[in-house]
């Protein structure tokens, strides 16, 4: 994972910096670099207006110091509040050099929040989370240097109940977990990274990179781009609606597979057969199967996915299918599985694969391993994990999606993006997240589903 793009845990961070500083570089510097990094950003936020940076006693409130001073120095009227001293050789020395005085509070057009960052240890004491929530109270634009005060920087966990929510979030030298975790993200804001040359880390987390999609050959077939086999079950919608994405997601060729009479909403140009079993077994032009959205719980639900999974061919499992799941299942195949949990079926999957982990990130990676497949934790903050290597995160889309059936559009995007087989399925499931992100942004507010749909042709065009 290039530098920009990893993020880190406090830990990481600290591993980070202490590379730097053993190979020559002073924390002075990194501390001048990331004051001066933040400061040119708050600099344009304030315009010339009021300033007022709030400082805690560690290196976070150092960065501050480091922030009114230049600031000042540029002209721009700058208040410090302190309500602790710092404790920190380097924040003493960055104190010093700022040389003015703390005011006891302020009101100003634009807070800087520097009282914790990556080593807050516990909540905010009653007094010090008072003068954060007043402060916010008394100016209209909140800057979180490095992180907001409050929050833990591994899990995105909120220590305090009520935190200001932040117009910008200035994470210093990499992301840490907490900028794309929520709930924490839900408060940050805009989010930039201000570069303080921290190297790449073995092993770090990612941003997941925009990708460039497929176009088809000049000489490509429906075959040759890819035939998705989508199979059907007791609530038919959601196969047609995995469907109608699937058509737009890249696959040349979708074929749902469907035993009900008087299928609602089929496209013309939807292709809808009965039985797959015949030609999941025989059909070599099957890139890939979709199981699970409206497939039911029956037994004989179960039946199905345990024969479509034996069938060993590249398989996304959505909805009831991750419901069903057990690990006796998967025990004899070799392609490439991608499972789509939201958290509930994130939950199923965790009991039948006795995992029990609590942090969100390590059981996702832990059962990416033990499915020996892709896992797509779906949510607000989605996480891409695979066996051996470092998870993703997507970039946040639209809450809008929170509505039934969009995550029959992401799983037929993902399968349709894996039967093109163009890339491995990790990928692929980062391209269908990728589609389902655009086409949300596209679609505006109060989308359905199938507002979902209709955008994705444009949505695919933004990745070409
Ligand atoms: N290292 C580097 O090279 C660089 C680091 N940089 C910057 O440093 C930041 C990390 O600095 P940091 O480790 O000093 O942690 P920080 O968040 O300032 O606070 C820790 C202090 O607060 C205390 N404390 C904790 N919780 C508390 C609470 N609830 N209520 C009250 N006190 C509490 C805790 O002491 P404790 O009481 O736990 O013993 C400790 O004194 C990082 O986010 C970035 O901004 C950049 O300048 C680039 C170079
Ligand atoms: N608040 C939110 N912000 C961003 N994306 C969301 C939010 N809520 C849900 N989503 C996305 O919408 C989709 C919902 O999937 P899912 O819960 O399986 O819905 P359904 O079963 O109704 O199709 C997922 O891709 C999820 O990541
Ligand atoms: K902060």
């Amino acid at each position: 994972m290039d530098a920009p793009n990893q993020i880190l845990t406090a830990a990481q961070m600290r591993a980070g910096e202490e590379r730097l500083i053993a190979d020559g570089t002073s924390v002075t510097e990194l501390m001048e670099r990331a004051g001066r990094g933040a400061a040119d950003w708050v600099f344009r936020v304030a315009a010339g207006r009021k300033v007022t940076v709030l400082c805690g006693p560690g290196n976070n409130g150092g960065d501050g110091y480091v922030i009114a001073r230049v600031l000042a120095e540029r002209g721009v009227p700058v208040e410090v509040v302190a309500p602790r001293a710092p404790t920190t050789d380097v924040a003493k020395e960055a104190r010093k050099r700022w040389g003015g005085e703390p005011v006891v509070t302020a009101r100003g057009a634009v807070l800087v929040d520097c009282l914790f960052g990556t080593g807050l240890s516990r909540p905010l004491s009653g007094d010090l989370h008072r003068l954060l929530i007043e402060l916010s109270y008394a100016h209209n634009h909140w800057i979180a240097v490095d992180l907001p005060s409050g929050i833990d920087a591994d899990s995105g966990e909120l220590l305090n109940d009520v935190l200001p929510v932040y117009s910008l979030t200035l994470a210093l030298g990499a992301w840490k977990l907490a900028h794309w975790m929520m709930p924490a993200q839900a408060i940050m804001g805009d989010l930039r990274l201000v570069d303080i040359g921290v190297e790449p880390e073995e092993g770090a987390a990612g941003l997941s990179e925009r990708p460039t999609l497929f176009v088809p050959e000049r000489d490509a077939h429906k075959y040759a781009r890819g035939l998705l086999a989508v199979i059907g079950g007791a609530m038919p919608g959601a196969g047609v609606l995995a469907s109608r994405a699937a058509m737009h997601g890249g696959a040349g060729y979708v074929k749902l597979y469907s035993d009900h009479d008087g299928l609602p909403g089929v496209p013309p140009d939807l292709v809808v057969a009965g039985d797959p079993m015949p030609a999941l077994a025989t059909d070599p032009r099957i890139a890939a199967v979709l199981i699970g959205p409206g497939l039911g719980r029956s037994e004989e639900a179960r039946s199905v996915l345990s024969w479509v999974l034996a069938c060993d061919l590249p398989t996304v499992c959505d909805a009831d299918a991750l419901v069903l799941l057990e690990p006796e299942m998967l025990e004899d195949r070799s392609a490439p599985l991608v499972l789509t949990p939201h958290a509930g079926e994130l939950d199923a999957i965790g009991n039948a694969f006795a995992s029990s982990e609590p942090d969100r990130l390590e059981q996702v990676t832990e059962l990416a391993e033990a499915i020996e497949g892709v896992l797509v934790a779906k949510g607000p903050d989605t996480i891409v994990a695979a066996p051996g290597r470092p998870p993703v995160f997507m970039p946040p889309a639209p809450s809008w999606l929170s509505t039934a059936g969009t995550g029959d559009v992401l799983a037929g995007l993902i399968a349709s993006q894996l039967a093109v087989g163009e890339t491995s399925a990790f990928q692929a499931a980062q391209n269908g997240c990728w589609l389902h992100r655009e086409a949300a942004l596209r679609a505006g507010p109060a989308f359905s589903a199938s507002g979902l749909v209709a955008q994705l042709p444009a949505a695919y065009g933004a990745f070409l």
